[in-house]
């Protein structure tokens, strides 16, 4: 699950409302903090506490880890917690660590100075103490957020914050661990549960959430059971996308696969003969079990007059690169929009910049207001619900920052859109495809140097996860 700082103090207010005292909760997820915390015995440690709540964990933290035979140290530039709970926990860790006036060096670093409550951007002392656990070469430990990142957004990161080796996140990701500006200052990312409700409108998703069901083949199944696909693309410059996202249909299973394409693109059909070729301006007056358009396609007349045709069936629909305008954005079927920052910027009229700093919320937004589903790509990539809601995608996949990844992925969306055995079930096509074409990506990678591996090598992974 990820939170926003807002939801989080809303956790944190229910626990309280039902009898949860604020300095048991600190208590509870700063030894959490505490036991995960793998020091060599005897090892020096030290404590960096600011005056939020950030910091009473950091107490807590230093108490527990002189405790269990560390040598420890507090530094706390802006005095006591200012909270009673913060308060108390530092008058009692007193007694078990020493206190400094000015950091000093230690075998391991606990940055306890702002958490969730951190306002950017960072100044003056704060400014100072951040620069000196950046240079330490001992390794730092973030409690909750690396001091300096905002939690929820990076509008205004200006990049002067905490490198952590390890952050031991509370309650669960924050947003910011996710965002190209600030997840690089996360180092590890180390969950930890402290027992509040949880209610989340984004989750995650890991290689566990991969429904491997969806490799399997019923020996009695019909081709039409797989689904009846078209997908639209290709122009005079742009042959090879659409026979990438049609080539990766068919392995990713889809049934039988309609392709249409400019006449001079068929040159290329006996490359793809398991496909069936149609001019892009004569589609069959069918109705198909899904459609993808946009690999390879300009925006055009011609561009216009396909959506009319396809926009008009009530099935899945799939909206991909040179489909990708603000005329395509509402559809009678399931509409799936699937830009990469570039192309959201411009159906979003703001900066690429913008919405990486920003990406949660403006994707949550967009798919809300238009009521449709978003795929918005990135190393993070996005799956966002028509109510706003999503996934983030956590496989890394470093291969997949080259051209013909996009039309790979629209060709396995079509593919699992158009599964009419499991389009009613409850496993999204959309969080499906995002997975298994990053973990293509990763089984390509395993064979040959990642810097090599092509879209069509990922192409061929599809049915080696
Ligand atoms: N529900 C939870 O997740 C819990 C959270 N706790 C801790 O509480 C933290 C949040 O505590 P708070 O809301 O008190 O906030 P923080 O401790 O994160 O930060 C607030 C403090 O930082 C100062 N500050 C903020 N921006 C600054 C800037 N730009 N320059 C200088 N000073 C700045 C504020 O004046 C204040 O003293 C969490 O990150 C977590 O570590 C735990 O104690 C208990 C449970
Ligand atoms: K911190």
């Amino acid at each position: 699950m990820i939170y926003t700082a807002a939801e989080i103090k809303q956790a944190d207010a229910t626990a309280f409302r039902q009898g949860m005292p604020a300095d048991v909760l600190m208590e509870r997820a700063a030894s959490a903090v505490a036991a995960r915390l793998t020091f060599r015995p005897r090892s020096s440690v030290l404590v960096i506490c600011g005056a939020g709540n950030n910091g009473g964990d950091g107490w807590v933290v230093a108490r527990e880890s002189a405790q269990r035979g560390c040598d420890v140290f507090v530094y706390a530039p802006f005095g006591e917690p200012k909270s009673s709970e913060g308060e108390r926990h530092a008058a009692y860790a007193r007694r078990f660590v020493t206190i400094v006036e000015e950091p000093r060096d230690a075998d391991y670093v606990v940055d306890a100075l702002f958490g969730v409550g951190f306002r950017g951007p960072v100044t003056g002392k704060a400014r100072d103490v951040i620069t000196w656990m950046r240079e330490q070469s001992a390794p730092v430990m973030a409690i909750d957020v690396p001091s300096g990142v905002p939690s929820d957004e990076a509008s205004e990161f200006d990049g002067h914050a905490v490198k952590a080796d390890t952050t031991f996140s509370l309650h669960g990701y924050k947003r910011s661990a996710f965002l190209t500006q600030t997840a690089p200052y996360y180092g590890t990312v180390e969950m930890v549960d402290i027992g509040l409700s949880h209610k989340s409108e984004w989750r995650v998703l890991t290689e566990s959430d991969f429904d491997r069901g969806l490799l399997e083949r019923d020996p009695y199944g019909h081709k039409n059971r797989y689904g009846h696909g078209c997908l639209i693309g290709g122009s005079r410059h742009l042959i090879g996308a659409p026979f990438l996202a049609a080539r990766a249909a068919l392995r990713t299973g889809i049934g039988l696969l309609d392709l249409a394409i400019p006449s001079e693109a068929h040159i290329m059909a006996s490359s793809l003969p398991e496909a069936m070729y149609y001019g892009i301006d004569e589609l069959p007056d069918k109705t198909y079990a899904a459609t993808a358009i946009g690999p390879g396609l300009v925006d055009d007349e011609r561009s216009d007059r396909l959506w009319q045709t396809v926009s008009r069936q009530s099935k899945p629909l799939i909206v991909d690169a040179g489909a990708l305008t603000t005329e395509h954005l509402a559809a009678e079927g399931p509409l799936t929009l699937t830009p990469h920052p570039g192309e959201f910027a411009r159906l979003t009229g703001r900066s690429v910049a913008e919405i990486e700093a920003d990406r949660f919320r403006i994707a949550s937004d967009f798919a809300r207001q238009h009521g449709i589903h978003l795929i918005l790509k990135g190393t993070h990539t996005l799956i966002v619900k028509p109510d706003g809601t999503g996934a983030v995608n956590t496989i890394q996949a470093a291969v997949l920052s080259k051209g013909g990844s996009g039309d790979v992925l629209t060709g396995m969306l079509l593919a699992l859109w158009a599964r009419t055995d499991r389009i009613d079930t409850e496993s999204s096509p959309n969080e499906q495809a995002v997975l298994w074409h990053a973990l293509a990506a990763q089984a390509a990678s395993r064979q040959m140097h990642p810097a090599s591996v092509l879209a069509t090598d990922v192409i061929e992974a599809i049915g080696r996860i």
